[in-house]
């Protein structure tokens, strides 16, 4: 009998171009997106694996956010945006007239570039989501609390101060607490957009050691500027360019023998 590993391949990662509906946690066909009269994005296509890390990189307007908005269908939120083609979540398209949006996006977790804690305590911050479900016993409360902050890595730091204002937190600190409050809910995705580009080095280096955990329990899908942070935390990397998909393969294959000209002068730093 094939073992787990066998099936996910040598070193436990998978095979993008023959990836299976198991393993598959996002399938995009023939995304083509206009904000008013001005296309975003350009018939991509793409399957995103499941627990892995994707990360889309490429030259500043060239979709990457926009890409991303669209799995959680935040793009909704934007005046005049035209959406054709399908994201299919675990088989179904998240586009269908019958999904409930607010459901799909407690699914569908998203961090943004600048921490964005709610003016409350660090407690209320991670279970917030958990009291707009309902949940009001202070017992699973403070359980979900603990496992949250532990999973974003940053229980030790305020379990101290848990009930002071979140906005005493330093910005690294702020990031993973946004994280916890992400990941409090258990979704089954998690979408980072740029989530450390206002961050130092060292807490850079944490959130980066945090996006590797965070990849046992969910599929992480992460838009970076810096091509070293791709390198470093993802299993897949797609490489955008003026709102289409130019390439995407396992991130060592990116980084090293790309195919197209286009991602070797990126990576190679040609143009930026
Ligand atoms: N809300 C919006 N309304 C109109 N145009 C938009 C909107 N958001 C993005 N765009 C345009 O869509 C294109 C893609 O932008 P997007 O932010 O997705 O690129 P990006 O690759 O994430 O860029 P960056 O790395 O600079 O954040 C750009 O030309 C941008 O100006």
């Amino acid at each position: 009998m094939m073992s787990l590993d066998a099936a996910h391949g040598p070193s436990g990662k998978v095979d993008l171009r023959q990836l299976t509906p198991e393993q598959t946690a996002l399938e995009i066909n023939g995304l083509n997106l206009h904000y008013a009269d001005k296309q975003a994005l350009f018939d991509v296509s793409m399957k995103i694996p499941r627990k892995q890390v994707t990360a889309f990189i490429g030259p500043s307007g060239c979709g990457k956010s926009t890409l991303l908005r669209c799995i959680n269908r935040m793009n909704d939120l934007v005046d005049d945006c035209r959406i054709s083609g399908e994201v299919l979540l675990n088989g179904h398209n998240i586009y269908d007239k019958s999904v409930d949006v607010a459901k799909l996006r407690r699914n569908v977790g998203m961090v943004f570039q600048r921490p964005n804690p709610f003016p409350k305590s660090i407690y209320e911050n991670v279970v917030y989501g958990l009291r707009l479900q309902g949940m009001n016993n202070r017992r699973e409360l403070d359980e979900a609390c603990e496992r949250s902050l532990r999973g974003a890595a940053i229980w030790d730091e305020v379990k101290d101060r848990l009930h002071d204002n979140a906005f005493g937190l330093s910005g690294g600190q702020q990031q993973r607490l946004v994280i916890a409050r992400a990941i409090a809910i258990e979704p089954e995705v998690l979408l980072l957009d740029e989530p450390t580009s206002a961050l130092d080095p060292i807490s850079t280096l944490t959130i980066e050691e945090l996006i590797t955990d965070l990849k046992s329990r969910f599929t992480v899908v992460i838009v970076t500027h810096n091509m070293q942070q791709a390198a470093r935390v993802s299993d897949q990397t797609a490489f955008m360019y003026l709102g289409e998909l130019i390439e995407y393969a396992d991130t060592n294959t990116i980084f090293t023998t790309p195919k197209k000209s286009k991602t070797e002068d990126y990576i190679t730093g040609r143009y930026g």
